[in-house]
């Protein structure tokens, strides 16, 4: 049976999105190993798939490149929004979520005319319990320095609902990426503090609203960006005064994307803004042992140009804010 995958990304998060066929089984987890398998060069970071709900317009489901099920995903909700969209033929819906019915809607492009929508992050709770984190002496870990992890980054653990563990480092920290990498990997192999394993980004200011932001992903590794990491980032970075609240702009290695941080007395609204891309759709026949054999491909040329002169213009915003020095 001919099956559909669309490749696509958010800020250069790529998966493999399908709208799964009502009554056609499939092991998803597997597929998610064969088809993002980073040695391959077709690879992906994970594997969306969309199917029908009983409480919202649809249902996503994300599988990292591991096979692992993630609880949430927010580049991808974007680019599942924009299939559900269009699909539906309107601008605003509901999506079921593992642990949350979230809404999305398509908004003014963020660059040129790129597809751009806006998804909520939620829920969000900073209790070490919700990621899960185990630690002797905390119940929650807010802008802490923890001389176990490093003795010069302060870090904050939060769930949206995916488990995030966010740190503000110097900018060596950014330029030479094995510290981070070599934490991440401690804290998703079996260890001490984290269970279920973690997502790690570390964080630098690029001007008075704006910040970068590196993540080493939970069943993927390093990736150009995460979508839930970087609203949580937003949120820790102007709980600490970072940036103001409000619109905070959220660079990336590729590219950028707008986080809103909306607090009131005791409640925060969170959304992520940013690109939807389809770079291709493929069609063909996908075997029980996960492998997808290809019988024929459309590439989105003109997508994926435009999104290209995004992330040009993204590296040359943080060169800038960067070259002034006062964000060294
Ligand atoms: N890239 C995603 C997050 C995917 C799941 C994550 N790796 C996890 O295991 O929690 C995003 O854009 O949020």
């Amino acid at each position: 049976m001919t099956i559909i995958f669309h490749k696509v990304h958010g800020s250069g998060n790529t998966f493999y999105l399908h709208e799964e066929i009502p009554n056609m089984f499939y092991n998803w987890p597997l597929t998610a190993q064969k088809m993002c398998n980073p040695s391959n060069e077709n690879g992906a970071d994970g594997l969306l798939i969309i199917s029908q709900s009983t409480k919202a317009d649809a249902k996503m489901r994300v599988y990292n490149a591991d096979g692992s099920e993630a609880s949430m995903c927010g580049n991808g909700l974007r680019c599942v929004a924009r299939f559900v969209l269009t699909k539906l033929g309107v601008t605003v819906a509901t999506i079921e979520t593992m642990k949350a019915v979230l809404s999305v809607q398509q908004v003014e492009p963020i660059f040129k005319s790129i597809d751009t929508y806006k998804v909520e992050i939620s829920p969000v709770s900073f209790k070490l319990t919700s990621l899960p984190m185990k630690h002797k002496n905390h119940k929650q870990i807010v802008n802490e320095v923890m001389p176990e992890f490093s003795l010069d980054i302060h870090f904050t653990a939060v769930s949206v609902p995916n488990p995030h563990l966010i740190g503000i480092v110097p900018i060596h920290y950014i330029e030479d990426t094995q510290f981070q990498e070599q934490l991440a990997t401690s804290f998703n192999i079996d260890n001490e503090h984290f269970p279920d394993g973690v997502n790690v980004s570390f964080v630098h200011p690029v001007d008075e609203s704006s910040i970068f932001v590196r993540t080493f992903e939970r069943g993927v590794g390093f990736t150009n960006a995460c979508g839930t990491a970087m609203t949580a980032s937003a949120l820790v970075s102007a709980t600490i005064n970072l940036v103001p609240y409000g619109e905070i702009t959220v660079y990336n290695p590729g590219g950028f994307v707008k986080c809103e941080i909306e607090k009131n007395e005791n409640h925060v609204h969170l959304s992520l803004i940013g690109n939807a891309t389809f770079f291709a759709t493929y069609s063909g026949e996908l075997t029980e042992d996960g492998e997808f054999i290809i019988n024929s491909v459309i590439l989105h040329e003109h997508e994926i140009n435009e999104y290209k002169e995004l992330e040009l213009q993204a590296q040359k915003n943080v060169n800038d804010g960067w070259s002034s020095n006062e964000y060294l």
